[in-house]
């Protein structure tokens, strides 16, 4: 087993908007690096604005984008190697949860179908009745059953439910790590807190990873271990989420943590100046500097190195708001 579950090593994603001729090219993700232990399971939120590259970066990772630049290493596979990558092993490993999961599951197929396929497709149950207890078990994970679930369609469950029963989905495979895009962005804000509970729950009692990328910082100020912000597609702090959240090094975060906590609170509504976003990608220097209370001559004339702030924490900032930062 490697060290490390997940590696993201400077990987950046180029898109070109406004087509081939007089388009230009805008940086989704730019030379993000991040990772994540293999002993130690963690929920690392993603958190930022819209726009900011929180999908790019996870399809990347769910290997649904390539990188331009860069290489993602998954318990010590390089997605660089090809011939090495196995699609099988990858699905049984690496789970996606998405935001709608009215989406995730067709009006015209009972939802115990897509439960039954994953675990006799992935080959976790050899058979029907196998299967049935496959099903149920990770139905009772998320605090559902079988009997309850079978025969019924998505619109026969609220939001919550089904989103439950997405969760259920993804556990068949036994991941050692969780992908959720904005999974509580379409639910009830009295069942947020019910769903990310219930990654804490699984967290530890499956040892499961989950990277949990939200524009809810509320829920992500209560779930995470980790927090990575992203700011115009770069990484501009990481590391634990409590010295992160208690004590931001970074300028947007101290913004986007002045509005936190709130159940079901957004920030972008605040403060997102979307008419500055494309000028914002190009920039060649602090892509923050233009909206930074606290930006110099300097902030306006380079981009800033990552800083080592110790304790597994990075910031991206010429004048962090704090310095080194004390063991945990
Ligand atoms: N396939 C694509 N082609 C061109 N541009 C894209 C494509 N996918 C994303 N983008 C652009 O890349 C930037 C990052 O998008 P992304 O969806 O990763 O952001 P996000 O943080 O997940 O946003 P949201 O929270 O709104 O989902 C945006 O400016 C977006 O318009």
């Amino acid at each position: 087993m490697a060290d490390k579950l997940l590696e993201v090593k400077g990987v950046s994603k180029i898109f070109r908007v406004g087509g081939m001729l007089r388009g230009k090219k805008l940086v989704a993700v730019d030379n993000v690096s991040l990772s994540i232990d293999n002993d130690k399971p963690v929920i690392l939120s993603i958190v930022g604005e819209s726009g900011c590259g929180k999908s790019t970066l996870c399809k990347m990772i769910l290997r649904l984008h390539n990188p331009d630049m860069g290489d993602i290493v998954m318990d010590g596979k390089s997605y660089a190697d090809k011939k090495s990558y196995d699609p099988k092993q990858f699905k049984l490993d690496v789970q996606p949860i998405f935001q709608n999961p009215y989406e995730s599951f067709s009006a015209r197929k009972t939802v115990d179908t897509y439960l039954y396929n994953t675990a006799l497709r992935l080959g976790i149950a050899k058979n029907r009745a196998e299967a049935d207890k496959v099903v149920d078990e990770a139905l009772k994970s998320v605090g559902m059953s079988l009997a309850v679930v079978k025969g019924k369609y998505a619109t026969q469950f609220s939001g919550g439910e089904l989103q439950r029963v997405s969760i259920a989905r993804a556990l068949i495979t036994r991941p050692k790590l969780i992908i959720a895009d904005e999974p509580v962005a379409a639910i009830d804000a009295s069942m947020k807190m019910n769903i990310v509970n219930l990654f804490k729950e699984l967290r530890d009692k499956y040892k499961i990873s989950f990277i949990y990328i939200t524009h809810d910082l509320s829920t992500a100020y209560y779930v995470s271990d980790y927090i990575a912000t992203l700011y115009r597609g770069c990484l501009i702090e990481y590391g634990p989420a409590k010295q992160i959240m208690d004590n931001p090094a970074h300028p947007y975060t101290e913004l986007l943590m002045s509005s936190v906590p709130r159940v079901g609170d957004k920030w972008e509504k605040e403060i997102a100046m979307p008419d500055m976003e494309g000028k914002e990608y190009a920039v060649e220097y602090c892509k923050f500097a233009p909206r930074c209370p606290y930006a110099t001559d300097e902030c306006r004339q380079k981009r800033p190195d990552a800083k080592d702030m110790g304790n597994g924490r990075m910031v991206l900032c010429c004048h962090p708001l704090c310095q080194q930062t004390k063991e945990a």
